[in-house]
């Protein structure tokens, strides 16, 4: 499991190993590791142009003592600083014995009036464009409320320079707490983050300014508490929870998932969620619906019944919604049942948002953005631009486990906890019926006898890679290529043997 920590238990636990420690030890070990990133990435080191962009607190710190180390190894570093007159004295002073220069980053010398305008000193502008590699040591967890002004010309620098950008401990300018982005931030090739990973290097959009995240151990580990606010699934995780059938099972004894989708209009969301269900390990899967024939067309394994769900016979979990149109009665009855439901797609505008809450068996909500905004009564905009609030908001609001879709996955439950970020997937599964697959999927494991927030979780997982491996080099894929390659990557995940490219972080 990976996992990440708000800036305030982060600080805590930085002040219990401060305590333990001779006074820079701390620094000093996030400085070697952030040194051995850049070295590994420049290639070369010995002549290399470095520049550090120095803020007025410890991020800047880290970014001094680390040029220091690459300048004693024969790079040419120099420093812009942001304020000269509060730069990390230590940092400054070593970076300078080691034979590295410091200058001041905004224009207007002495004038801080001249450097809230965003005016860059003369020069600096060609010394980032020539740099091999720029260093954003500008801030990190002490920030908020994005980049001020006199940081963000250069930022805009370092983004349009062809020098590597690395970001100390996070890009400067993104929320760490929330993987909000406010205004200008820095945009990093890699990030190297220092003890843990912080939920805004996780979750988009502060996720894409992050690049490849890199973890420095300083030690920190020990005094973090077991649980993190935020979690993702790796491979070993998610094979341990996924079902798998004993010598006495039957097909009733694995779960039997009960699809209450399709219409006349919307027979194809019917098929998908099907062929989901049919992939996540349930022992059969039951369709209810007006899209029967069409099931059983593609399907001849599906339990097809044409009545309400309440006649279908028992099922462990149901799924109810993708491509239902109006029927609002489907819904109303699956909800009425006394096990785990999923509530996707039309069944998220149809339920009764009381009945919902009442509900005392679990419901799993999967909402993409734009549907997310409807139960919040916000804008499609402000889910994308704050996910983990919003998630964690709708488990609350409703009572129930919420899935919610796009860039970044998250899965947050009813009572708190930590909320689960996907790490697979791809912007190919931005397809028509997709999120169809996924609810099949997802519903299937609940089906098998997961709680809500590990159906979710392990199905948005195989949901991604899936989406990753039809996707191949990058080509578009469709729903139901989706489907068929879960079993693959099933096979992979519990084989361990999986050789495909890296979760990204
Ligand atoms: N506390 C620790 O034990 C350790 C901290 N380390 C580093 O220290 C950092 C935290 O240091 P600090 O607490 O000094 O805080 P930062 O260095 O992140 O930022 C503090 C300063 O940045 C300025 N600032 C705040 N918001 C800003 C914004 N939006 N735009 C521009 N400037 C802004 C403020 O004037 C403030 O003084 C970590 O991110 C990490 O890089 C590491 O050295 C490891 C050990
Ligand atoms: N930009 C993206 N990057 C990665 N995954 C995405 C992106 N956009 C959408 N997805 C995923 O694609 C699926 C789309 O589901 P959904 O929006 O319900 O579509 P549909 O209703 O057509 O099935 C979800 O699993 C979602 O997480
Ligand atoms: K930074």
């Amino acid at each position: 499991m990976r996992s990440a920590y708000s800036v305030e238990t982060v600080r805590a636990a930085e002040r219990e190993l401060m305590a333990r420690l001779p006074e820079g030890a701390l620094m000093q070990r996030a400085a070697s590791g952030l040194a051995a990133a850049c070295a590994e990435l420049l290639g070369r080191v010995y002549g290399s142009r470095v520049v550090l962009l120095v803020g007025s607190g410890d991020n800047g710190g880290d970014a001094l003592y680390a040029g220091a180390r690459l300048a004693r190894r024969g790079a040419g570093v120099t420093a812009l600083l942001l304020a000269p007159e509060r730069t990390h004295p230590g940092g400054l002073a070593a970076l300078r014995a080691a034979g590295g220069s410091a200058r001041e980053a905004a224009g207007g010398a002495l004038d801080g009036r001249a450097a809230e305008d965003g005016a860059v000193a003369a020069g600096v502008a060609e010394l980032i464009r020539r740099a091999d590699l720029v260093v954003d040591g500008i801030v990190g967890i002490g920030g908020s409320g994005g980049l001020r002004p006199a940081a963000v010309p250069l930022a805009v620098l370092a983004r349009a320079s062809d020098a590597v950008v690395v970001a100390v401990d996070l890009p400067s300018g993104v929320e760490a707490d929330s993987g909000e982005v406010r205004g200008e931030a820095v945009r990093a090739d890699a990030t190297v983050t220092f003890g843990t990973h912080k939920p805004g290097l996780l979750i988009d959009p502060a996720r894409e300014y992050a690049g490849a995240t890199r973890l420095v151990d300083i030690g920190l580990r020990p005094h973090l508490p077991p649980t993190a606010d935020l979690e993702a699934l790796q491979h070993a995780d998610v094979a341990a929870l996924l079902p798998s059938p004993a010598a006495e099972s039957d097909k009733y004894r694995r779960g039997v998932v009960g699809v209450a989708a399709g219409s006349a209009r919307y027979p194809g969301a019917a098929v998908l969620a099907v062929s989901g269900a049919l992939h996540g390990g349930a022992g059969a899967v039951r369709y209810v619906g007006p899209a029967g024939d069409a099931v059983i067309a593609r399907f001849p394994e599906t339990l097809v019944s044409a009545g309400p769900p309440s006649k279908a016979g028992r099922v462990q979990a149901w799924v109810v919604g993708p491509g239902v149109g109006d029927d609002a009665g489907v819904v109303d009855e699956v909800l009425a049942s006394d096990v785990p439901v999923l509530v996707d797609a039309d069944g998220l505008r149809l339920a009764d948002r009381a009945a919902v809450r009442a509900r005392t068996a679990p419901t799993l909500l999967t909402p993409h953005a734009g549907e997310a905004a409807a139960l919040l009564g916000t804008s499609r905009e402000e889910v994308e631009a704050a996910r983990l609030p919003a998630v964690r908001e709708l488990a609350a609001r409703y009572g129930a486990t919420a899935l919610l879709k796009g860039s970044t996955t998250l899965v947050a439950g009813p009572d708190g906890g930590p909320v689960r970020v996907n790490p697979t997937g791809t912007p190919w599964l931005a397809t028509a019926g997709s999120g169809d697959v996924l609810s099949g999927l997802a519903g299937s494991l609940l089906a098998g006898g997961l709680d809500a927030l590990d159906a979710a979780s392990v199905a948005a997982y195989l949901h991604g890679l899936a989406g990753r491996v039809a996707a191949g080099e990058g080509a578009p894929v469709g729903a139901s290529e989706v489907a068929a390659t879960v079993a693959r990557v099933w096979r992979d995940v519990v084989g361990g043997g999986w050789a495909a490219p890296s979760a990204g972080y």
